[in-house]
């Protein structure tokens, strides 16, 4: 490691501290304001897990590098600081301070110990959560929230979704299933596999079935670092609280849809050509879908671009980086020809549908692309 390491301890030490302290502070809320035992724990969790995590780094540095005495923003003050009308501003602001040193303790944590930063990165998004949980109970108090006529899923923002959108490599698509049990028992298994973002895509439901699945798909996943995309249907996606939708060629135009959906949703798009990534992309998608690379079970094409297709996507979109997803018919047997193109993301259906353990087929397909994107030093 390069630099002083003193300099790095100290930037965690401290940081490490405000996060444990806002986390007392909103902990003290939901604990003595809203009596909810299940907020309440799950902050404590996340304290006690932080402390965890804080036990993998040399405790003497982190205590040696501390000096508050020369501290110079213990004598930098804003007026805000002082100031709280009531208890959502001090929710809202120790949530704020908590997120913002979670980060701090992420990227800073990196220089000494990935696996540390890592876990921090996973607190983080709970941190979102729960905050976000807070903040929207105490708005519905006041009555000036409109979270009653918000989807029952928006608890994400938009940047929460854009940064899970940014790590995710792993995308599978499903269908409604026959009841809305058998969807959220094999969702949990893919999000408890590593599943980054789930699709919810069924050719073959009315809109009724497909809106209630979205709906209870959407609260199941808010607890999870797994985004929800509904295809083809951007009223559905927003009506549900979905975290957007995916649009084909053949749906509504990506514009249209961000006019409906705004900024704080994501919008994927399907790609066949170079020319639709140029475009797709022009037109704001937040990730596109490249295929069909491979034939496969779940839908037939007359067309394949395949792996050379995914080369190119790979290579001309240096300049305009958006997560690309590898799509159609891919599985344990073809992936490294996928990754061999160079793309680390990867969409896949009938890999997970149709194995005799969908959770461990995803967790296996997650294993290779980790792996591939350790060995390739992809950033
Ligand atoms: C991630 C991802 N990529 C591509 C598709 C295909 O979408 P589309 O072309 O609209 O075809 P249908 O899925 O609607 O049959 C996708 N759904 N997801
Ligand atoms: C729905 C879909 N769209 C594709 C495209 O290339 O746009 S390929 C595809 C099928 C994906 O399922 P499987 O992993 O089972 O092949
Ligand atoms: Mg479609």
């Amino acid at each position: 490691m390069n630099g002083n390491p003193r300099v790095v301890y100290r930037i965690l030490d401290a940081s490490a501290n405000r996060a444990g302290e806002g986390l007392r502070t909103l902990e003290e809320y939901a604990r003595f304001a809203r009596d909810d035992a299940e907020m309440s724990a799950e902050i404590k969790s996340l304290r006690h897990d932080l402390a965890n995590l804080m036990k993998r780094l040399d405790r003497d540095a982190l205590l040696a590098a501390r000096n508050v005495r020369s501290d110079v923003g213990t004598t930098i003050q804003t007026k805000s600081e002082y100031q709280r009308t009531d208890t959502l501003d001090v929710v809202v602001a120790a949530g704020t301070r908590v997120a913002q040193s979670m980060r701090c303790l992420e990227e800073y944590g990196k220089i000494l110990d990935p696996e540390f930063s890592k876990g921090i990165e996973s607190l983080r998004y709970r941190v979102y959560i729960v905050a976000a949980n807070i903040e929207r109970s105490l708005l519905r108090d006041r009555g000036t929230s409109t979270a009653d006529d918000q989807s029952p899923g928006d608890v994400r923002t938009g940047p929460q979704r854009r940064d899970l959108l940014a790590g995710a490599m792993l995308y599978a698509l499903v269908d409604v299933f026959n009841t809305a049990e058998k969807l959220l028992s094999h969702c949990d298994q893919l999000t408890q596999s590593g599943v980054d973002i789930i699709q919810l895509r069924d050719k073959n439901t009315d809109d009724r079935t497909l809106y209630e699945r979205s709906v209870v798909l959407a609260r199941r996943l808010q607890s999870t670092n797994t985004l929800l995309i509904i295809n083809d249907r951007t009223d559905i996606a927003i009506a549900a609280g979905a975290d957007g939708v995916h649009l084909g060629q053949s749906e509504l135009p990506i514009r249209e849809a961000r006019r409906m959906l705004g900024s704080d949703r994501l919008i994927g798009a399907s790609t066949h050509t170079i020319e639709q990534v140029h475009r797709a992309i022009g037109d704001g998608a937040d990730y596109i879908g490249c295929g069909p690379v491979f034939p496969g079970a779940t839908k037939s094409f007359d067309h394949f671009p395949g792996v050379e297709f995914l080369g190119q996507v790979h290579s001309s979109t240096v300049e305009t980086p958006r997560p690309a997803f590898a799509i159609g018919g891919i599985n344990e047997h073809n992936i490294e020809r996928v990754l061999d193109a160079g793309f680390h993301r990867i969409a896949v259906s009938g890999a997970i549908r149709d194995a005799a353990s969908p959770g461990d087929a995803a967790a296996a397909l997650k294993q290779r692309l980790l792996d591939s994107r350790r060995w390739r030093a992809v950033d």
